[in-house]
């Protein structure tokens, strides 16, 4: 019997996942935006803050900007944080890296500590408010901003890791078309020697600087623990003989990618779900995990990105369990959380009810 679009979308949902890109300031449900709206008195229409068709990349950098303008205080973050964890905890994830970019905001007095340390302490909350799902932090270095915030955000996240071990790791972003990568190098080597993982979003253009430094990057950091976001144009390289060597290394270091189908879609860097990378490097037994990116400015869910790979690379649903079990080899939280995750997700998907 041919399971239904409906049955699909429950059995995505029940699954237990991780999820392990996600932007705190794009990661909002509308309820939260509402929230956030009224605390900072914002006049922005609702439905301009999110995007239900697609635009070209640069708009999602425009949007971003509006949306961190309403995140300005240590209860936005709070509100924000623990929201999150909230909805993500509904869909069943169970274990969830957050990543963002600590602001300074001198109005409200809040530094980029405070910033850093209020979600923590949303976590923790959480946590012990019983919330079945495990957070860590990724810090994010913001490729527009310079040298010299990355090292300040390296040095935050080795201070606070050391405190408790919620901050795991460093994601490096930002408009791929600001700056050169390659000059953050000794930033991300420096954050690895700290015991930082390291998440970086890399070949996100199919443009020459792009692989220009992609290539410097991983040529010198494919040996530490990274995980590249998006991704979305190495296997192009592996098409074209000046790069192919780019999607060999990726492919040979076993490096994971962060696949995050909706996003790519609505930033027009993907053209169609049937052409998108994730079945490219699924097919090749690459680790490849399917993310959100943000659940709210690209109106999706984590269920919802499985649901579309399911249905559009007709995974089965066995093949989808031993996918998700394989996520777990992915994430930057310690042997033992890993351990534990693995025993839950056995034990919760033989429970699992087929449709
Ligand atoms: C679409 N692909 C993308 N490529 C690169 N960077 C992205 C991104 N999507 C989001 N960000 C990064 O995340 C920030 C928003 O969350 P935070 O304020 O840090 O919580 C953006 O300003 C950008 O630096």
């Amino acid at each position: 019997m041919k399971m239904s679009d409906l049955d699909l979308q429950k059995f995505c949902h029940r699954l237990p996942k991780v999820e392990l890109h996600a932007h705190l300031n794009t990661t909002y449900s509308l309820r939260t935006l509402r929230l956030l709206l009224e605390s900072n008195n914002g006049s922005e229409n609702i439905e301009d803050m999110y995007f239900t068709t697609s635009h070209p990349i640069a708009e999602s950098f425009k949007l971003f900007t509006k949306i961190q303008s309403l995140v300005t205080t240590p209860e936005d973050v709070y509100i924000l944080t623990k929201s999150i964890i909230e909805e993500y905890a509904e869909e069943n994830v169970k274990y969830l890296e957050l990543r963002s970019t600590p602001k300074h905001i001198p109005s409200s007095g809040m530094t980029k500590e405070v910033y850093l340390r209020t979600m923590i302490e949303a976590i923790k909350d959480s946590e012990s408010e019983g919330y079945p799902i495990i957070v860590r932090i990724l810090v994010s270095i913001d490729r527009r901003q310079g040298l010299e915030n990355a090292r300040v955000a390296v040095d935050l996240a080795e201070k606070l890791m050391n405190e408790d071990n919620i901050v795991v790791g460093i994601d490096f972003s930002g408009d791929p078309e600001v700056g050169d990568a390659a000059d953050y190098i000794p930033v991300f080597l420096d954050a690895a020697k700290r015991k930082l993982k390291l998440a970086l979003h890399l070949a996100e253009l199919n443009k020459e600087h792009s692989f220009q430094e992609t290539v410097k990057v991983l040529e010198q950091c494919c040996d530490l623990p990274i995980r590249i976001g998006h991704g979305t144009f190495l296997h192009h390289a592996q098409q074209n003989d000046k790069w192919s060597a780019l999607a060999n290394l990726v492919y040979t270091k076993k490096i994971p990618i962060e696949a995050c189908i909706t996003s790519n879609l609505k930033t027009e860097t993907v053209h169609c779900l049937e052409q998108h990378h994730f079945k490219y490097w699924k097919d090749r037994g690459h680790p490849v995990i399917l993310c959100a990116d943000g659940k709210g400015v690209y109106n999706t869910s984590l269920s919802q990105e499985y649901f579309l790979a399911m249905s559009a690379f007709q995974l089965t649903q066995q093949e989808l369990k031993d996918y998700v079990v394989g996520t777990l080899d992915s994430i930057f939280g310690s042997d033992e959380i890993k351990e534990e995750l693995r025993t839950e997700f056995t034990t919760l998907m033989s429970t699992l009810p087929s449709v």
